[in-house]
């Protein structure tokens, strides 16, 4: 038992007192007033614990005069309860609990983010989400220990139903998704044939990190940054990260994290992520909860709530066969002796505002494959680019040959067996908001459905990350910049001069993406060892998107 203090003071209640149960790890946070007394501690502990699971054999608990007043000694006395006191300078004795309260503490910052004082209304869900949450020293969560069996399903979210007022919206998407992640982990421990167990390895560990993506995806003002630990992690400390409105940027991202480096252990967000600790990690109910607020980039996940994950898995594997998309680029390179081309469908962009007002995506789609496009690469992401999945659905079904890449936001698998179910042969995975084991876990999906991962960097450590990751077959090299929009094609000379060895030794073909517009443009790039280009505004733009590649390359593609 523990108190973590300190908290915003809400109804009288600033403190939380948390109670482990050693064996099972289930919890239970009790809020409470301050200042609590030895008497108002009993009868919380009385209410709230006894009354469920009548009295503890021994007590563990860090030398709090509470414990050692009279009511609980006479309590202890009567009862024949042990009390284990830790000592001094050693919180080791009791782990359990600082475990606990640092984890619980973390939830409450990440979800009430710019609401601090909302903690008290979330304390009971986070409490739910961490005793169904899968434990890995037990193998199992907290609540199956206990009552033999997964907690029964909550509401379901329901299509349409959005319009409720948020926070009802909230509890609900929670629930739901905190049946998918349980009905996911029953799934890891008897993989279907089509998830290979080193996947389920990665996706049961991904599961955890991915929570982390989406934290960093977020939209910065919603970005509740735990503070530095100084000493005691569990405090009350709450505080967002401003940032640009429209789109969080590089630098917002990596604001908020030198601000955590010290208890997330590592510097920054892009060293070293693979190296944080599981705990340091939200449940993903809990990460959903904040991805799914009104304001979150990454509106498509949403479709999470409506669809759970063993549907879309049903779905990607009921679709037609993908295309080789790797193969094709391979073959236009050899082919034209020039860089493949992934024309992209993109009607809008946050840097740049819409492109082309009348946006037809089949007709787009058509012409670039009539002019040589080797692969198309559709934007689905809704709210920055005003793309859609329909979209991709209604290229793939044109009757359009070219392989087909998914363009939005991946940080959570289920997005990539929607993809597939969509018809999409190659999905992009940003090395800037995915850590490596994310990565990983993705590429091995991929692998399973058939498909292809594009892999884009930025910067020379996102390059080296990724260069250290088994099977990566193809990087993009973004010359935009995440944090200012600038374009600068130097960028891909400068990582291809320096990592190109080890790229050639891999075998690894790279795409040139980003602010391509003329020949000149197309021969630099493909100086520097590309073999495919990812081009997008300077094609959209023109009168006919397909007979301007033949400007861009400076001569007609052969198919
Ligand atoms: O329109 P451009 O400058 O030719 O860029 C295309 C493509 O590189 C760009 O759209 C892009 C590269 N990486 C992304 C990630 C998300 C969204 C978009 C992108
Ligand atoms: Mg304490």
């Amino acid at each position: 038992m523990d108190f973590i203090e300190g908290l915003p003071r809400v109804h009288g209640k600033s403190v939380i007192l948390t109670v482990v149960d050693r064996f099972s790890k289930y919890t239970h946070f009790i809020a409470l007033g301050h200042p609590y007394t030895a008497t108002s501690v009993v009868r919380a502990f009385f209410n709230e614990i006894v009354r469920l699971h009548r009295l503890p054999a021994s007590i563990v608990s860090d030398c709090n005069p509470v414990f050692t007043s009279a009511p609980w000694r006479d309590l202890f006395k009567m009862s024949g309860i042990k009390l284990r006191m830790s000592t001094a300078f050693h919180p080791q004795t009791d782990g359990q609990s600082e475990v606990t309260n640092r984890t619980i503490a973390m939830y409450l910052r990440c979800i009430t983010g710019d609401r601090p004082r909302a903690w008290v209304d979330w304390l009971p869900w986070a409490e739910y989400c961490y005793y169904t949450a899968y434990h890995t020293a037990l193998r199992a969560t907290p609540f199956q220990v206990v009552y033999g069996r997964e907690p029964p399903p909550l509401g379901t979210y329901r299509d349409g139903s959005a319009r409720r007022r948020w926070t009802t919206c909230c509890a609900i998407v929670i629930s739901s998704l905190a049946r998918f992640a349980i009905g996911f982990f029953r799934r890891r421990r008897t993989p279907s044939a089509s998830m290979t167990a080193r996947t389920a390895l990665w996706s049961s560990r991904w599961m955890i990190g991915s929570g982390f993506a989406c934290y960093i995806v977020r939209r910065p003002p919603w970005c509740a940054v735990p503070m530095p630990s100084s000493g005691h992690a569990t405090r009350g400390h709450f505080r967002s990260v401003s940032g640009s409105e429209r789109w969080p940027t590089a630098s917002s991202y990596r604001r908020a994290f030198a601000s955590t480096s010290s208890m997330w252990g590592s510097s920054s967000p892009f060293m070293g992520l693979h190296q944080w600790s599981h705990r340091h990690y939200l449940p993903w109910s809990m990460v959903a909860c904040c991805l799914y607020r009104p304001g979150s980039c990454i509106l498509n996940c949403a479709g999470h709530a409506m669809k759970p994950l063993n549907e879309v898995i049903q779905s990607a594997e009921k679709a037609p066969p993908s295309r080789d998309f790797y193969g094709a680029l391979e073959a236009a390179y050899k082919r034209n002796g020039m860089p493949a081309l992934i024309a992209e469908l993109k009607k809008a962009s946050p840097s740049r505002g819409v492109l082309r007002e009348n946006f037809n995506p089949v007709e787009i789609a058509q012409t670039y494959e009539k002019n040589g496009a080797a692969c198309l690469s559709i934007l689905t992401d809704e709210k920055y680019f005003q793309g859609s999945f329909e979209n991709l659905e209604k290229v793939r079904t044109s009757g359009v040959k070219c392989p087909l890449l998914c363009k939005e936001f991946v940080i959570d698998k289920w997005q990539i067996y929607n993809a597939r179910s969509k018809g999409a042969d190659a999905v992009l995975l940003i090395a800037a908001v995915l850590p490596d084991l994310g990565i990983k876990c993705f590429l091995q999906i991929c692998k399973d459905l058939g498909m292809t991962a594009l892999i884009e960097v930025h910067d020379e450590r996102e390059m080296e990350r990724v260069l250290n990751i088994n099977g990566v077959k193809l990087i993009g090299i973004n010359n935009r910049s995440l944090e200012t929009f600038v374009v600068d094609t130097s960028n891909t000379k400068m990582l291809l001069e320096k990592h190109g060895d080890s790229i050639r030794e891999k075998g690894i073909l790279v795409v040139g993406e980003s602010g391509l517009f003329s020949p000149d443009d197309v021969a630099y790039v493909q100086k520097a060892g590309i073999s495919a280009v990812l081009v997008g505004e300077s094609l959209v733009k023109q009168e006919d998107p397909g007979r301007a590649i033949a400007g861009l390359f400076g001569k007609e593609l052969l198919h």
